[in-house]
């Protein structure tokens, strides 16, 4: 009888709760009683346990009572013995940091992240103009303190030290608060963790693991833009951490609001908290990190015979990123050593041609016409065309500012390559730019997402 009204208080249920939320949340139940007016279920996880009894409990008991069995009350156990979550772990008063941290270890799973380079710490990060913002939030997330802003947001270009950052905190953050749950790992992997999870049928279990850390770190997030069950589950455990007051802190190579194929209530969430942007790197930038991975390698190889001016040299040629800049360096040093002779300008020269070259590459005007127009969804053609809706005029104008400013081209060439435009013209069009730069927050993101993907 208790089985039969259970039956058919669940096939009510499908109708009443949606085919979906019945076969994530209900259908795993288990009846294991009931009797004296208690219903007692079991449930596969302490996640479900909590979600179904604040969700589902109610239109349970009805179904219940509707399908011949009065029932006042509900109770919900989890099946097996699991470990003891933290914040339980936490709550005991007699225990160290140290030894609830250990008694984490004991207890829990290891969380699904990935490995931190031992190299990305505070300490060998160079701030500089353009990074010092994200510096200051990132070392602010590190001291563990009350979330002052929720997610923090880093974004910029390829190589700027977004990963180097996010390392930093979560190493700080093991030193500082070994008993936090700090879980760090690239969307993509994410992603591949939910995937298995649903290909083994354990996505309750991947849903509570992630719902309990208590800082959670998700770089390259644009990664997960257009696949949209990984972008579902993302949108649900950000907003379960950032319900519990758990810090979330998220990379990605551009703004939310520039993530394509992201899904605005994402987006949306994601600007709530601080967005910083790394800037490129500045000449001083440069070479600050320079010296440093210099004065590393001497305080590890012992002495190093470098002509003078051969990191300014290097500062100045390589504006590309840090890691083409790391990488010129490493390999001018191994270079050196192996044909043992002093780093001369000529030898880095020589060895580092290539990388040279390809940071010399010039940016064309076509090829900012073409990016334009591709970013404002219009067709190259209008570029040079003569309509003058605002729709296409505005960009038309984005790309004439943007030809000014990243080309050495003079106004009268650029005028010829926008459809033979008189040079006044497009002295018109970049003022305008540089006017509504100023007071258009949108447009100064657009500019300079546009410029980061011209010099990518
Ligand atoms: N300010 C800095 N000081 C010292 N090293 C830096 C700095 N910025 C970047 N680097 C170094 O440059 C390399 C690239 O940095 P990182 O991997 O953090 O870049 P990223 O922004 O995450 O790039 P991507 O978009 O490719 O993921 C790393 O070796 C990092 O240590």
């Amino acid at each position: 009888m208790t089985n039969d009204s259970w039956g058919q208080a669940r096939n009510d249920l499908i109708k009443a709760v949606g085919k979906n939320n019945f076969v994530t949340w209900i259908e795993p139940l288990r009846l294991i009683g009931l009797e004296g007016g208690i219903a007692r279920f079991e449930a596969p996880t302490k996640f479900m346990r909590d979600w179904v009894s604040r969700n589902f409990a109610e239109q349970i008991r009805t179904h219940l009572s509707l399908a011949g069995k009065a029932v006042d009350r509900i109770e919900f156990l989890v099946a097996s013995t699991r470990p003891v979550p933290i914040a339980q772990i936490a709550d005991r008063p007699t225990r160290t940091r140290t030894a609830l941290a250990a008694a984490r270890v004991a207890d829990e799973p290891e969380l699904p992240g990935a490995p931190l380079d031992s190299r990305f710490t505070f300490d060998t990060f160079v701030v500089g103009k353009p990074n010092e913002l994200a510096h200051a939030a990132a070392r602010r997330v590190a001291e563990g303190g009350p979330t002052t802003f929720n997610p923090l947001f880093l974004y910029g270009g390829v190589g700027l030290g977004k990963t180097h950052l996010m390392h930093a905190i979560a190493h700080e953050l093991r030193t500082r608060r070994p008993e936090l749950r700090v879980l760090y790992l690239s969307a993509e992997q994410f992603m591949y963790r939910f995937i298995q999870a649903l290909r083994e049928k354990q996505v309750m279990d991947f849903k509570e693991m992630f719902r309990a850390v208590d800082v959670l770190m998700v770089d390259d997030v644009q990664f997960i833009a257009g696949k949209d069950s990984t972008q579902e589950e993302f949108f649900h455990t950000f907003n379960a951490l950032v319900d519990q007051n758990k810090q979330i802190v998220i990379s990605a190579d551009r703004a939310p609001g520039e993530i394509k194929d992201l899904e605005e209530r994402i987006k949306s969430r994601l600007q709530c908290g601080l967005v910083v942007d790394l800037h490129p790197t500045d000449y001083e930038l440069r070479l600050g990190i320079l010296q440093q991975k210099a004065e590393a390698y001497r305080a590890q190889h012992g002495n190093l015979k470098m002509a003078d001016g051969i990191l300014e040299f290097l500062a100045h040629r390589i504006t590309t990123n840090v890691r083409v800049l790391e990488g010129a360096l490493t390999r001018l040093f191994a270079f050196a050593s192996l044909v043992g002779r002093e780093i001369t300008l000529d030898l880095a020269q020589d060895c580092l041609a290539d990388i040279l070259r390809a940071s010399e590459r010039k940016i064309t005007i076509e090829e900012i016409q073409r990016k334009v127009a591709e970013h404002y969804n219009i067709r190259l053609s209008d570029m040079i065309g003569p309509k003058r809706v605002r729709t296409i005029a505005r960009p038309r104008q984005i790309a004439m500012y943007l030809a000014k400013n990243m080309t050495t081209r003079s106004l009268p060439e650029i005028g010829r390559r926008f459809g033979g435009r008189d040079h006044t013209t497009i002295m018109h069009g970049v003022r305008k730019i540089e006017e509504l730069k100023a007071s258009d927050n949108q447009l100064d993101e657009d500019l300079k997402l546009l410029r980061r993907l011209l010099e990518a």
